[in-house]
């Protein structure tokens, strides 16, 4: 797999910035199974005023190179996420996954779009839908960045049956170690991969945090980026999900019907 942390300079075109992200994969790709991508890369998720212009339908610019990339390199790619119009106008922030022959098996929308300190909320419709999807890393789930932390949205995931949940994202530098934390726990408390790919760089005045990592069942670190543009390749085994999930069975132990407790305050009855 290969953990591509991009760039989104403010003064590189959306065209410019497919065109060099596309020639970089075509020389680094080769070899790996899957390609990952940051959350809003080609239209740059802090370039709120450029949503309208850089929104594209799934089969837009930033699809067809994907489509591209897994032709002619033979990995299946996660493009992270784009500005997708929709047939009626609307935006969504929608993650796409495309297998090796360059077929979108999976698209997202996200869920939780973010409104501190950004103009997500306001401009784009949130989505309503969880997919999991067979890929090179097991069965596959997506959730998009601040997604990441809505533990009740990632126990639906999980208990879909989902592998590896990859988490394209625009993390601002400034909370970090929220985002080390929060991958790692998502990873623990599941038993499953997180494969989380960060923006970098600065957008807008804004400095993303890169750190791009996978981390396994066990909640052990394989891979991390550091802060600026890096291609990281890292391979993972899908059956330690399995070999996890047994030895130590939290998954098995999980009770399902939280919402069905009682509220009972559990005090000794008065005499
Ligand atoms: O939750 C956070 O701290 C960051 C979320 C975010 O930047 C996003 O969802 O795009």
């Amino acid at each position: 797999m290969l953990l591509a942390q991009v760039v989104s300079p403010d003064d590189e075109s959306q065209p410019d910035r497919i065109a060099r992200v596309e020639q970089l994969l075509l020389r680094e790709a080769p070899g790996a199974d899957l390609v990952v991508l940051p959350e809003l890369w080609s239209a740059g998720y802090f370039s709120f005023d450029a949503y309208a212009d850089r929104a594209e339908p799934i089969d837009g610019p930033t699809v067809a190179m994907g489509r591209r990339v897994a032709r002619a390199t033979g990995a299946a790619v996660h493009l992270g996420s784009i500005v997708e119009r929709d047939g009626s106008g609307r935006l969504f922030n929608t993650a796409v996954l495309l297998d090796r022959d360059g077929r979108v098996t999976q698209t997202y929308r996200k869920i939780h779009v973010f409104g501190y300190r950004s103009l997500e909320a306001e401009l784009l419709t949130p989505g309503d839908r969880l997919s999991v999807t067979g890929s090179p890393v097991g069965a596959l789930a997506s959730t998009t960045c601040y997604d990441l932390r809505f533990p009740g949205l990632w126990q639906q995931i999980s208990s879909r049956g989902a592998e590896s949940v990859v988490v394209p994202a625009a993390w601002p530098a400034a909370r970090r170690e929220h985002w080390q934390l929060l991958t790692r726990a998502r990873a623990v408390e599941h038993q499953l991969f997180v494969i989380a790919v960060n923006a970098c760089g600065t957008q807008r005045g804004v400095e993303l945090g890169g750190s791009s990592r996978v981390v396994d069942p066990s909640g052990l670190v394989l891979a991390e980026c550091g802060a600026d543009e890096q291609l990281l390749a890292v391979d993972i085994d899908p059956a330690r999900v399995a070999e996890v999930r047994s030895e130590f069975p939290v998954i098995a132990d999980r009770l399902v019907d939280y919402a069905g407790l009682s509220a009972d305050a559990g005090a000794e009855p008065e005499a």
